[in-house]
């Protein structure tokens, strides 16, 4: 604790850290009501808020050593002051500050967990070419959303560059985050640290999903086991290594006895945990072999097979059997010499099989890291760092930040200085803080020299009770290198717990909490590019081409209105005046030879079909104009459709004129076949009677023209109009020609009829008697001859008049136009309606267009605004572990 934390403290706890000083005789130091207060009891191995005896940088004592406690009585008054209740004070509030930040360290993981579950997480990976697009890179992204926006990228060309293409500049020329924890390492075979293993890269972004959703689970164990760590009161150091490079040897010499077997070959395939006997199991030397399977209870003797020390040499070898072996030893040494029996910590010292031994062993032992304090890496000093080493030791100290280096078997080495400069070299890559305080964590020395002078089989535990009394020549100042080892390692693991035991864990929080930040920060920045480039696609290309066909499509639909409209009135208008002019023509001269008057009736039938006929043929002719019309309208509808809508005009339906008018004509043949009476073939006329006497066609109107002026009713009516336009003239000067001439005509008629008054007195009645019967009769029988005569002309006349009347009532000419254009539309209607189709579905794409990208701007708003806010709680985090000060007090020397 600082000098400010210690000013932050309530007056009344300051009033019992006072006290505590004052009263500094008494056996123990109360600071109880305060989670914070928990002490240390080292010889009950356990945290008590009742009493406290020993903290950090105490050394500790044994209960019935009386040198020991006078010495402890004595170390006891000289600092178990205020100084050393602060400092456990302060290492109290540290693992509890520690397990809060683990809690909602968790809570994070959790959140974002869930974000990646509805919204995938991008994940930045290595990207080779652009041929061989990786999914779910940052990169990939950009450029998928480029070619997505090829589009816009036409609009945008007058600009020198697309804001894409910047940042994929930028991106290019920035590397790609190097993750400490989030690192996603999926590798073919078992843990072997070649890159180019890494297969992560060439995954798509559902599968880096749910590769970060397996990642957040064993984080989320990772970090639970962290905080049991944090909270177990025991320090586990784990000795590991490469294969056959003394850690077996090591660990004896640290015991000073020959526990662990050695052996030249290769031995410890089994993960032997070293115990202090007299802390877990009643003081009795054994080894617990727990088998594959079982979990390890030490109250349940069915979790566990006993036996003797001396058997480990076997056992050691049993790794199809037993995943580990629990090896209780006594250390009779004293608390200052023996590192598992020190009276202040409990330690687990566990020996592992080698790495490289094979890959399931090393898998194993890089996934025990996470229940661990300390890594103590042995390095044997004849070889370079292996490639598992070196990844061992960079996992290691990214969490841990210190590693013990315990380069081994030193004493085979000639140019000893050559070797510690290469060693250091490598290690000033793998772990910096570890190089930075090489003289405390790297040491250089001959294990087996110190074991080599301890008795053979010592296994049973009958250790001696000082230790090294009986080797002699084990003396410490015989071995410096080791014993300088030693003592770095006592007093990191004892002194400095805060260090040793909760700086990895808060190292390890840091680090992942860092792995978070960046990974938002990628993905803000991955989803702010997204929402301006979607929302300039949404801008610049689809909103404009949207608009743009509602109007057209508008206008298109007005053309082709007017098209069909004027088509139909003009077909309306033809087929009417086509039929009319069939009717109308029909009875201006015979269509049938006339055969007699024996055959009258069938000549009358045959006129009378022959008409039908004709009209019939004249509407299959205008029929036949309209299908020709309906195409070309169809093609020019189309032409309308594909000139507006381009590629996206589908024209999937022909027109198939042979379909038109396939329906069954109007039944006008019935209709029409009306009976046939004898006045059909009766029709006197002047023209006929006049065409009937020989007389020319061309004279007939002219001649029909003078015998009416004879007609007296003519004359005065035509009389009576000259003068009355002589009189509206008012100019006697301008009377027309045509008066004059009418004028001419009565004063003509007049004398006519005059003569023939003058010429009616000359006739009798005798005369009129004589004369009048064969006149008469004469007139009769020349009538009778001219009828007769005239029916071959009369029938059709009069059945054309007939015909025509008909026509009128049934409206035949209006019906059938009518229905032609009814047909007519209706076909026009397909291509209309398809043009109209496809402006819908251009419509709907847009629609659907500017929803999905809405859609897309609106998802990626949010993922932003979650980012934002997780970076915000993140900051949050890193401010309150900050805070954790583990090394102003405990600062490594
Ligand atoms: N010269 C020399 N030999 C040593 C030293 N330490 C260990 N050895 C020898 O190296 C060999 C292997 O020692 P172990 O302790 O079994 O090695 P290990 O790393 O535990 O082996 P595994 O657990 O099988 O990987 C033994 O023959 C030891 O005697 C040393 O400091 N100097």
């Amino acid at each position: 604790m600082s000098y400010k934390d210690f000013v932050n403290l309530k007056p009344r706890e300051l009033a019992e850290d006072n006290d505590s000083d004052n009263n500094s005789d008494d056996e123990t130091i109360t600071l109880i009501n305060d989670p914070s207060n928990i002490m240390y009891i080292p010889h009950e191995g356990r945290f008590s808020n009742e009493a406290t005896t020993l903290v950090d940088g105490q050394s500790g004592i044994r209960e019935g050593s009386s040198s020991v406690v006078e010495n402890f009585r004595t170390n006891r008054k000289n600092s178990m002051g205020l100084n050393t209740s602060l400092k456990q004070l302060h290492y109290n509030e540290n693992k509890i500050a520690l397990d809060r930040s683990i809690n909602q360290t968790i809570e994070l993981i959790y959140e974002i967990s869930n974000e990646n579950k509805v919204r995938p997480i991008f994940y930045p990976t290595d990207i080779e070419d652009d041929n061989n697009i990786l999914l779910n890179s940052k990169k990939a992204h950009l450029a998928l959303v480029r070619n997505n926006t090829s589009a816009l990228k036409a609009i945008e060309k007058s600009t020198n560059k697309s804001q894409i293409d910047q940042e994929l500049e930028l991106e290019s020329e920035s590397e790609l985050p190097d993750f400490k924890i989030l690192k996603l390492n999926l590798k073919i075979g078992h843990g072997h640290s070649n890159e180019n293993d890494n297969i992560v890269s060439t995954l798509d972004k559902k599968s880096i999903a749910t590769l970060l959703e397996k990642k957040f689970g064993q984080l989320v164990k990772y970090l639970l086991n962290l905080k049991d760590r944090v909270d177990d009161t025991t320090s586990k150091v784990f000795v590991t290594g490469d294969l056959n490079a003394g850690k077996s040897t090591f660990c004896n010499a640290l015991l000073r006895r020959k526990v662990l077997p050695e052996d030249q070959q290769p031995c410890t395939s089994v993960f032997c945990e070293v115990i202090d006997a007299s802390k877990e199991n009643n003081g009795i030397e054994q080894v617990h072999a727990v088998p594959i399977g079982k979990d390890y209870n030490i109250r349940d003797e069915s979790t566990y097979e006993i036996y003797s020390l001396k058997k480990l040499e076997d056992l050691v070898y049993e790794c199809d059997r037993y995943s580990l072996l629990k090896v209780y030893v006594l250390d009779h040494r004293s608390l200052e010499e023996s590192l598992l029996h020190n009276g202040v910590i409990d330690i687990k010292l566990i020996d592992a099989p080698g790495l490289n031994m094979d890959s399931y062993q090393t898998t194993q032992v890089f996934s025990r890291q996470e229940e661990i304090d300390l890594v103590v890496f042995v390095v044997n000093s004849e070889n370079h760092f292996t490639l598992s080493a070196k990844e061992f030791i960079s996992t290691a100290a990214a969490e841990k930040r210190y590693v013990f280096i315990v380069v081994n078997r030193f004493d085979n080495i000639k140019d000893k200085e050559k070797c510690k400069n290469r060693i250091l070299d490598q290690v000033k890559n793998l772990s910096p803080d570890t190089y930075k305080s090489a003289k405390d964590f790297i040491h250089f020395v001959s294990s087996s020299e110190i074991v080599d002078k301890l008795p053979d089989g010592d296994g049973d535990g009958d250790g001696d009770g000082d230790g090294n009394d009986d080797n002699g020549d084990n003396d410490d100042n015989n071995y410096p290198d080791f014993d300088q080892l030693e003592a770095s390692l006592r007093k990191f693991i004892l002194e400095k717990r805060s260090i040793s035991k909760l700086l990895p864990a808060k190292n390890y929080i840091a680090n992942l909490l860092n792995d978070l930040q960046t990974l938002s920060d990628i993905n803000q920045s991955v989803y702010k590019i997204e929402m301006n480039e979607k929302l300039q696609e949404l801008n610049n290309r689809v909103a404009p081409k949207y608009n743009e066909m509602i109007s057209k499509s508008s206008k298109v639909s007005e053309i082709i209105n007017s098209i069909i409209e004027s088509t139909a009135s003009e077909i309306y208008e033809n087929v009417k005046r086509n039929i009319n002019k069939v009717v109308n023509e029909l009875g201006d001269k015979p269509i049938v030879k006339y055969q007699g008057l024996q055959n009258i009736y069938e000549y009358a039938r045959s006129t009378q079909q022959l008409m039908i006929k004709q009209i019939l043929k004249s509407v299959e002719a205008n029929e036949f104009n309209v299908v020709k019309i309906t195409e070309e309208k169809v093609s020019e509808i189309t032409k309308v459709g594909q000139d507006t809508l381009g590629s996206e005009f589908l024209h999937d339906k022909v027109f198939k004129s042979e379909l038109m008018f396939t329906r069954k004509r109007d039944l006008i043949e019935n209709q029409l076949n009306f009976p046939i009476d004898v006045f059909d073939f009766i029709d006197p006329s002047i023209d006929s009677c006049l065409l009937w006497l020989g007389l020319p066609k061309e004279y007939i109107s002219q001649t029909k023209t003078q015998i009416n002026y004879f007609n007296p009713v003519s004359v005065i009516t035509s009389v009576s109009k000259s003068v009355t336009s002589l009189r509206q003239e008012n100019i006697p000067s301008q009377i027309s020609l045509q008066l004059l001439y009418s004028s001419g005509k009565i004063l003509t008629t007049g004398a006519l009829l005059r003569k023939l008054y003058d010429f009616g007195y000359l006739l009798n009645f005798k005369l009129l008697k004589k004369v009048g019967i064969p006149i008469i009769l004469g007139v009769s029988g020349f009538a009778v001859y001219y009828l007769i005569s005239d029916i071959p002309n009369a029938y059709p006349r009069k059945q054309a008049k007939k015909l025509k009347r008909e026509i009128e009532q049934l409206e035949f000419s209006h019906k059938n136009s009518t229905r032609m254009v009814k047909e007519c539309r209706q076909v026009l209607n397909y291509p209309a309606r398809q043009v109209s189709n496809n402006f819908q579905t251009s419509i709907d794409k847009r629609i659907s267009e500017k929803q999905t990208l809405e859609t897309s701007i609106r998802d990626a708003e949010i993922s932003f605004k979650y980012f934002d806010e997780l970076k915000k709680k993140i900051g949050y985090q890193r401010g309150l572990l900050e805070s954790i000060d583990l090394e102003s007090i405990n600062v490594v020397d």
